[in-house]
């Protein structure tokens, strides 16, 4: 099986890179691309031109806008490697008879209520960031193509920035830290996702009737918790390995959302429904707390 990787070098794509491997021959590219191949989501044309070029059987499409607040000054950048990037893409999977895996996100929520969000239920993004992706998703949908499409959220990995990581940098910094309490969701490991994906496509490749796999999934950990509470996991997990912070959690003020202005709306319910990857897989999905930790010992140790 040949398996093409975009956005090699993210979080998502660093991970797969591992996971990915054993399953077929496997072209890994980021923006940057080489040998007369294209990784930019932003140049569509050279885009589809390299897909065609390689014919793989999988496109694992790993590569996106995530700079959530600075996608409010730039939709239009957002919404080409977001939004239609991904739609050539499947069109091109869809010509290929290939199959593609893409990632999204609970910003394409409202964040409205308490309740875990099905995939079946309405959208309603707050911010560029989430329409764009939501403009992915749709794309890939109207496609024809053969798509596993995974809504993940709070992704973080040992390698990349992340809310973890910006927490240990700002408590080594300062004496306090101020952080929203009120925005519930679950921290979601890199190296997870790209476990799932892989057991996925296993899956894909071995069932009788793949086709009727093929759809959105929730890929969160179990569990939730605020962005507060997540950090003060996070720095008491720090000091438990050693590490001297300047702010412990202790130190860390629990904020409402209005007390934390930023360009970009950002969903007070994250909370994502499972269920539906869980059952139709077969899967497991652990706790957030168990990566998290794991991640700091990697990271801290
Ligand atoms: N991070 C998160 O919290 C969440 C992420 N997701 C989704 O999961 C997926 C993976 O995210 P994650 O790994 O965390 O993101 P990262 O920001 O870690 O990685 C994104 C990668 O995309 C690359 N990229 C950006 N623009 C382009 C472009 N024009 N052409 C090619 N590559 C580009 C970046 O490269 P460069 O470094 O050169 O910019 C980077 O390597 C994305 O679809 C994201 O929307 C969903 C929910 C939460
Ligand atoms: C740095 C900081 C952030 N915050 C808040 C802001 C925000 O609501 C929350 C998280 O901040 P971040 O900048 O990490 O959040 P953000 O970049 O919006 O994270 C999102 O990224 C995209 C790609 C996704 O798809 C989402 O699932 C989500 O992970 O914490 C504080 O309250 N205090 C702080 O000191
Ligand atoms: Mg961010």
């Amino acid at each position: 099986m040949k398996i093409l990787l975009l956005g090699k070098n993210g979080q998502v794509g660093w991970e797969l890179q591992r996971a990915l491997a054993p399953l077929g021959e496997l072209v890994a590219l980021d923006r940057q691309g080489g040998q007369d191949l294209c990784g930019d989501l932003a140049d569509i044309d050279a885009l589809a031109a390299t897909v065609r070029s390689l014919a793989p059987q999988v496109i694992v499409n790993a590569a996106a806008y995530t700079a959530v607040d600075k996608a409010e000054s730039e939709p239009e950048s957002a919404l080409r490697i977001n939004g239609e990037a991904p739609g050539v893409l499947a069109r091109e999977a869809e010509r290929l008879g290939a199959w593609l895996v893409h990632y999204s996100t609970d910003y394409v929520f409202d964040g409205s209520g308490e309740q875990p969000w099905r995939e079946d239920a309405p959208t309603g993004p707050l911010s560029v960031y989430g329409r764009s992706k939501l403009a992915g998703e749709r794309a890939i949908a109207a496609s024809g193509a053969k798509a596993l499409v995974l809504r993940t959220s709070w992704v973080y990995a040992a390698r990349g920035g992340n809310f973890a990581r910006t927490m240990l940098r700002l408590a080594g910094e300062r004496d306090a830290l101020r952080v929203i309490d009120d925005q519930v969701g679950a921290p979601t490991g890199a190296e997870l996702i790209a476990d799932v994906t892989a057991h996925l496509l296993r899956q894909v490749h071995t069932a009788a009737d793949a086709s009727t796999l093929a759809g959105v999934y929730h890929l969160t950990s179990a569990g939730e918790t605020s962005w507060c509470d997540y950090a003060r996991f996070v720095l008491q997990q720090a000091q438990a390995r050693g590490v001297s912070l300047k702010a412990g959690p202790a130190q860390v003020e629990a904020i409402p959302t209005s007390a934390y202005p930023t360009p970009a709306r950002r969903p007070l319910n994250s909370r994502l429904d499972t269920l539906k990857l869980r059952e139709t897989f077969g899967l497991h999905l652990p706790h957030w707390q168990t990566g998290v930790a794991r991640m700091l010992s990697e990271i801290l140790d």
